[in-house]
């Protein structure tokens, strides 16, 4: 894989891109994440850092308004963004820099970067999403359903991306993952 380019991957909640995120950052050391802005409380086991920074909302705003945001979008009650730090860090060290943004961000990144790659990951069903949302048992009901509303219209987006991954078999997803990255970057 070259260096300098930006990754973007999306797809509804749920559907396991943290957890591809997580192996493919174990398998490519050539890989960095920008690490995204949130005024989203941290789960149980998060950390500040390095799952996400979480600030207050008037940060949040203050951040928006100094333009140190490269892209940021509302989601299911909360504020997410990612800082031009965040990619600059990954870009100093030569790596690919990979974004785990939901659609407003990607489709702001198509805007403002149209050489980056954007990969979509979709569930092998909406049973399967729902399954996976409730069995990770960090949100609560009402998160839980703004989350599924939201995923309607994000899979609907599906098309625009440059290549769809199904996460059914995490195994042959993370395959797919690396032959796209192989072939692309
Ligand atoms: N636009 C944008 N979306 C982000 C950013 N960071 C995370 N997200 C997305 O925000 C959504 C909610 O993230 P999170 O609260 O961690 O929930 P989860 O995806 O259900 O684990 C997910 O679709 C993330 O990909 C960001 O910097 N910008
Ligand atoms: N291929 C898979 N098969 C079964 N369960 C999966 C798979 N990928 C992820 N999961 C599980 O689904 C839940 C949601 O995954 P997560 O990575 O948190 O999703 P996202 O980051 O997209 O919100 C987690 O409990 C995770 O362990």
């Amino acid at each position: 894989m070259k260096s300098g380019k930006l990754i973007v991957l999306t797809g509804p909640s749920g559907v396991g891109k943290g957890t591809l995120v997580r192996s493919l950052l174990m398998r490519h050391p050539e890989l960095h994440l920008s690490v995204s802005v949130t005024t989203r409380g941290p789960r149980q086991g998060e950390i500040d850092g390095q799952h996400y920074y979480f600030v207050s909302r008037s940060r949040f705003e203050e951040m928006v308004e100094a333009g140190e945001l490269v892209e940021w979008a509302e989601f299911a009650g909360n504020f997410y963004g990612t800082p031009y730090f965040a990619l600059q860090r990954g870009i100093e060290a030569g790596k690919l820099v990979l974004l785990e943004i939901e659609l407003e961000g990607a489709r702001q990144i198509r805007d403002k970067f149209p050489e980056a790659l954007r990969i979509f990951i979709l569930p092998p069903s909406w049973e399967e999403l729902e399954r996976r949302l409730r069995s990770r048992g960090l949100d609560s009901e009402s998160a839980i359903t703004r989350r599924l509303l939201r995923a309607k219209a994000e899979i609907e987006a599906a098309g625009e991306f440059d290549f769809q991954v199904i996460n059914d078999d995490l195994e042959v997803a993370l395959k797919g993952l690396e032959s796209v990255l192989t072939v692309e970057c």
